[in-house]
């Protein structure tokens, strides 16, 4: 399985650093859960690693194949996928052909996850019920956010990036949507979540990485980061329980 190293990164918006000289690992055997208050980074950290925005200086690496600077393209050759925290799916293709373009590109033999070997065969892992060839203008957010997810797979990755992909969904898709993420793990991939129910952390994670003014405050196993008293201030709040 491959890790994530990030190594000294900034992102600066002007005079705002929503990335600030981090280093930090993303260990390879685990689903991670990247969290921390609004505006602390995770989004841009998911931005910076994918290569939409580079970081002003540092190394970002997957395991040891470093991927600063990188068209994100070619970031997602070398192996890492990402999904949206809106998804970005134009209305008018349909399931089969958001899913069948990164399939067709994908320049890896890795295997896809659940024995898939076709776009409806990743839409059926992924708990698509929608017919493959319905537009995407008529998906329910739970079906586009579970179309992201095989969109990211489509990709071969060793690494996938969840942007809250469980957000706005039933307790009984949030449910589903655990199952499948613990079954794209077991698959020999490293998941990263950005999540910000700690429910679903403690069920889903096993190891946590917090995130405050993009710099890391806290990481380690769940039970353990998310009764830091670091965290509950900076965070989740003093009478916070799970
Ligand atoms: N494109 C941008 N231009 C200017 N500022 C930005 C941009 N993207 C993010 N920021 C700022 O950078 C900081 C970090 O934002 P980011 O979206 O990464 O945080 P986040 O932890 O993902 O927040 P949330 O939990 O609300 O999604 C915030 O102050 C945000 O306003």
């Amino acid at each position: 399985m491959t890790g994530v190293r990030v190594r000294g990164c900034t992102v600066a918006f002007g005079g705002l650093r929503a990335i600030d000289d981090l280093t930090l690992d993303i260990p390879a055997n685990a689903v991670t859960a990247l969290i921390g208050p609004n505006g602390s980074g995770k989004s841009t950290f998911v931005n910076m690693v994918s290569g939409q925005i580079p970081p002003r200086g540092g190394q970002v690496l997957l395991d040891t194949d470093a991927v600063t600077g990188l068209r994100p393209d070619r970031i997602v050759h070398k192996g890492l996928a990402r999904t949206y925290q809106v998804p970005r799916v134009p209305k008018e293709l349909t399931i089969d052909e958001v899913i069948s373009v990164p399939l067709l590109y994908a320049r890896s033999d890795r295997p896809l996850p659940g024995g898939a070997r076709s776009a409806a065969d990743l839409a059926r892992y992924c708990g698509l019920r929608p017919e493959v060839t319905t537009r995407c203008g008529r998906l329910s957010v739970s079906d586009l956010r579970r179309l992201e997810i095989a969109r990211a797979l489509a990709c071969r990755p060793r690494v996938l990036l969840l942007d809250e992909s469980m957000a706005g969904l039933s307790l009984e898709d949030t449910d589903q949507v655990i199952g499948l993420v613990r079954d794209i793990h077991a698959s020999g991939v490293t998941v990263v979540v950005i999540e910000h129910v700690m429910r679903i952390i403690a069920r889903l994670c096993s190891h946590a990485i917090v995130l405050n003014q993009g710099r890391l405050l806290a990481e380690g196993p769940p039970p353990q980061v998310l009764t830091m008293a670091s965290v509950r201030e900076a965070y989740l709040g003093k009478g916070f329980t799970l």
